[in-house]
């Protein structure tokens, strides 16, 4: 199968509650959803572990209790899909119908090695983002802290990279029409000009 050649690759990355799927979804809708698809790291991830445990995948990767109550096996289950080739679930996931778009988002990279993936194959039109936000506003919107999911590889595994091509700090809805937002569209409307 031919692997479409994006113009612009925007990867966000963040911690649990900072608001990348919502920072991700307002960025789609800037850019329009005919150019631009969102892809997720966790997507095949889920699908696949959900097909090996007999699960509801609809509940997975919906917003609620069940996908917590899966939560920390789901992350040990990817750990041993990934020993065997680190960039599994990145091919897998940029291999779907939205990677026909010429714009694509990724919407939850937590590994260097999900980072190291898109430099390798897409440096040329890669921006990276990490969203930041207050633990309590994570708190608020959700987040409950809980040993062996935040202090695992995948939420720690970002955390001193420093190469970030934009920072988005995202405590409000104030924050999030900031002017980062329209930094990346500008990026993006810059690559798409690009024959
Ligand atoms: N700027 C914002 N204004 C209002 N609500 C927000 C904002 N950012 C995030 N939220 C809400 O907070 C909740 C968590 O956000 P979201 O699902 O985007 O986080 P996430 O980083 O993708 O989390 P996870 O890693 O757990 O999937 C959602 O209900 C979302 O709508």
């Amino acid at each position: 199968m031919a692997v479409d050649i994006p113009k612009a690759v925007i990867v966000f990355s963040g911690k649990r509650k900072s608001g990348k799927d919502f920072i991700s979804d307002k960025l789609q809708d800037l850019i329009g959803k005919d150019n631009c698809g969102i892809m997720r790291l966790s997507g095949p991830l889920k699908s696949q572990y959900a097909k090996e445990h007999n699960l509801d995948i609809a509940r997975l990767l919906d917003a609620s209790e069940y996908k917590e109550t899966y939560r920390a096996d789901m992350i040990k289950w990817g750990e041993t899909q990934r020993q065997k080739d680190p960039f599994y679930f990145c091919k897998l996931a940029t291999r779907g119908s939205e990677s026909h778009k010429p714009v694509w988002i990724i919407s939850d990279a937590r590994r260097r090695t999900d980072i190291n993936y898109f430099l390798q194959n897409y440096t040329n039109v890669l921006a990276t983002i990490r969203v930041v936000a207050d633990d309590n506003i994570r708190i608020a919107r959700g987040w409950v802290k809980t040993q062996g999911i935040d202090d695992a590889e995948s939420e720690c595994g970002l955390d001193d990279y420093e190469a970030w091509t934009f920072t988005i700090k995202n405590n409000s809805k104030q924050d999030v029409v900031h002017s980062s937002l329209n930094d990346i569209v500008n990026y993006v409307q810059k690559k798409l000009n690009t024959s």
